[in-house]
């Protein structure tokens, strides 16, 4: 619906537990992202990231507040196919080729259009992506030598690139990526940013991205959320005003720097349970 953010956190509390020993992962969270912007969450290990992933992919919902996508719960927008997610490690079919393991979800999805279609304000959207567009896609993240290979015979960071083009095929409006480069060398993590950002300029899919790197954070995102624990809330948030698109010339510019020092030292309050 025109007007309606792609995601909207009113007021969230998620608690594990009861009595004193009761966690409280997340406290009055309130998050607004507008359709088409790349968002990061980062903060201190405990802060509730991941709590707050699970909540907006349906997998739990809150204690008090509300989570909306596109206007409806989590769970009517996975019905309809609009939320994607990217774990920590990729989760291939391992006797399926790169190829198929891009194409296949995208048949099986078909039947999502209608779902769609059928929420308030949503129209009819474009076809899912021929298989044609699929290898395009595959060949600009430089898959296209491997596409027939099975995720055995692919190095780490493959993988995960197919995971990436995986879900950006199935062109889902809200795409929730949970840390996906973490277990990556830093070159294969540059490159994979670089990817990334290429496939989401192409796109422009609302990215809700999980991160602990400062510097992955600025490169990527339009906004960093940073968070602190106990309880998990949110403490700042930071626009990151840079050109688009973010080469790697930029990673050395004064400018990149000062968004670093800028979140490192909000992170350094988060730590020391400071804070907004
Ligand atoms: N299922 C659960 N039962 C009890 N406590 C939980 C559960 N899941 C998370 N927690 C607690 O909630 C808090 C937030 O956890 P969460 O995993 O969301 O943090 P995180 O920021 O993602 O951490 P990390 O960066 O280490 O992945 C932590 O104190 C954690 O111990």
């Amino acid at each position: 619906m025109p007007g309606t953010p792609a995601l909207e956190l009113r007021s969230v509390r998620r608690v594990y537990g009861a009595g004193p020993s009761a966690t409280i992962a997340l406290d009055d969270v309130a998050v607004t992202v507008a359709a088409g912007r790349f968002v990061s969450l980062i903060g201190p290990s405990g802060c509730g990231k991941s709590t707050l992933l699970r909540l907006v992919a349906g997998l739990e919902r809150p204690d008090r507040g509300e989570v909306l996508v596109h206007g409806v719960t989590p769970a009517e927008a996975c019905a309809a196919k609009l939320i994607g997610l990217v774990p920590q490690s990729p989760a291939l079919l391992p006797w399926l080729s790169v190829l198929r393991n891009v194409t296949l979800p995208q048949k099986i999805n078909r039947g999502a259009g209608g779902r769609r279609a059928r929420l308030p304000g949503f129209t009819e959207r474009e076809a899912a992506p021929s298989v044609a567009h699929t290898r395009d896609l595959l060949v600009r993240a430089g898959l296209g030598e491997v596409v027939h290979r099975v995720p055995a015979q692919l190095s780490g960071g493959m993988r995960q690139r197919v995971a990436i083009v995986r879900a950006f095929g199935l062109r889902p409006d809200l795409l929730v990526m949970d840390e996906p480069f973490s277990a990556l060398d830093e070159f294969t993590r540059e490159s994979l940013q670089d990817q990334l950002l290429d496939l989401w300029e192409e796109l422009r899919t609302t990215v809700l991205f999980v991160t602990h790197s400062v510097t992955e954070a600025v490169r990527l995102s339009d906004t960093v959320v940073v968070m602190a624990p106990g309880p998990g809330r949110i403490v700042e948030t930071v626009e990151i005003d840079l050109p688009r698109p973010r080469g790697e010339r930029l990673l050395r510019e004064r400018r990149f720097h000062a968004y670093e020092d800028l979140l490192r030292e909000r992170l350094r309050r988060a730590w020391h349970g400071g804070g907004a």
